[in-house]
């Protein structure tokens, strides 16, 4: 019998994919779907592949082999325009939120939708930049520039600056990385937000197990090459799983 989870569509399917670079074995044998509208947070130590996978959904790497199909696409069999085309529906949250310094948060926005969306009024492109900056809570930063920002505040004008372009998947790259403990809890409040709002299927890649349990859905444990343990955040916790629990033990959990 199905559960509710598996009656949703995949958004990302992810079967069987390994990767090596030269001796070095990075993914043995991947396995994972995404359905619509759910947030999974991919946990992992350095080093163990996390950044690896997310290139490969995204068509930057190829896997040596099995499939990674999203929104319906097999990646690797897509074409650079077919990439460009699926990259436009998927927005990437960076570590260092990528913001231009010598451009205001208001020209930070327009600057994707103005290059991406062809044929905006410039009515159209402020009640969007307006919009999606009421969104992130910070409507009142539209004329500063990001050195008059605070950490989360960048943090906010950078998944703002990807979420104007309505992509259907978000994937975040450790959004709670460098900042404060109330800053990291505001941080995944906005993840959620996001998810309701726009609707949007999320990976969440994350050292943070406080934004691992307040924004998945599901968790993801990527150890040695393979999702070892993949459930909600309390069944991976539960885990009597070794590898999975010395995780758990190097990571303070507020
Ligand atoms: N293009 C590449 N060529 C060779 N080795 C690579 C390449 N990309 C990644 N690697 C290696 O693959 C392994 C996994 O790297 P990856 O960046 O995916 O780790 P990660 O889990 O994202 O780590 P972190 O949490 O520190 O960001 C590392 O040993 C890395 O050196």
């Amino acid at each position: 019998m199905q559960n509710d989870t598996e009656k949703k569509d995949s958004i990302i399917s992810i079967k069987d994919v390994y990767k090596a670079f030269g001796d070095l074995k990075v993914l043995n044998g991947v396995n994972l779907e995404v359905y619509s509208g759910e947030n999974v947070v991919v946990l992992g130590r350095s080093g163990t592949g996390k950044s690896v996978l997310i290139k490969i959904i995204v068509g930057l790497l190829q896997q040596d082999k099995g499939s990674v199909n999203v929104l319906g696409h097999e990646v690797s069999q897509l074409n650079e325009k077919e990439l460009n085309d699926l990259r436009r529906k998927i927005g990437f949250s960076f570590q260092n939120s990528a913001l231009y310094d010598s451009m205001t948060v208001r020209e930070n926005l327009e600057f994707p939708l103005v290059r991406n969306v062809a044929g905006l009024s410039k009515a159209d492109v402020n009640e969007q930049v307006e919009s999606v900056l009421e969104s992130v809570g910070l409507s009142q930063t539209i004329n500063q520039v990001p050195s008059q920002l605070s950490g989360g505040q960048r943090k906010r004008i950078g998944i703002a600056r990807t979420l104007i372009l309505k992509p259907e998947i978000m994937l975040y790259d450790e959004p709670t990385a460098g900042l404060d403990p109330i800053t990291c809890i505001e941080i995944n409040e906005l993840i959620n937000e996001v998810k309701e709002k726009y609707k949007t299927t999320s990976i969440i890649i994350t050292h943070d197990l406080t934004c691992a349990r307040q924004t998945g859905d599901r968790v993801a444990m990527l150890l040695d090459g393979q999702f070892q343990q993949t459930g909600t955040f309390e069944e991976v916790f539960a885990s009597k799983e070794e590898r999975v629990k010395s995780f758990y033990d190097y990571n303070f959990i507020q």
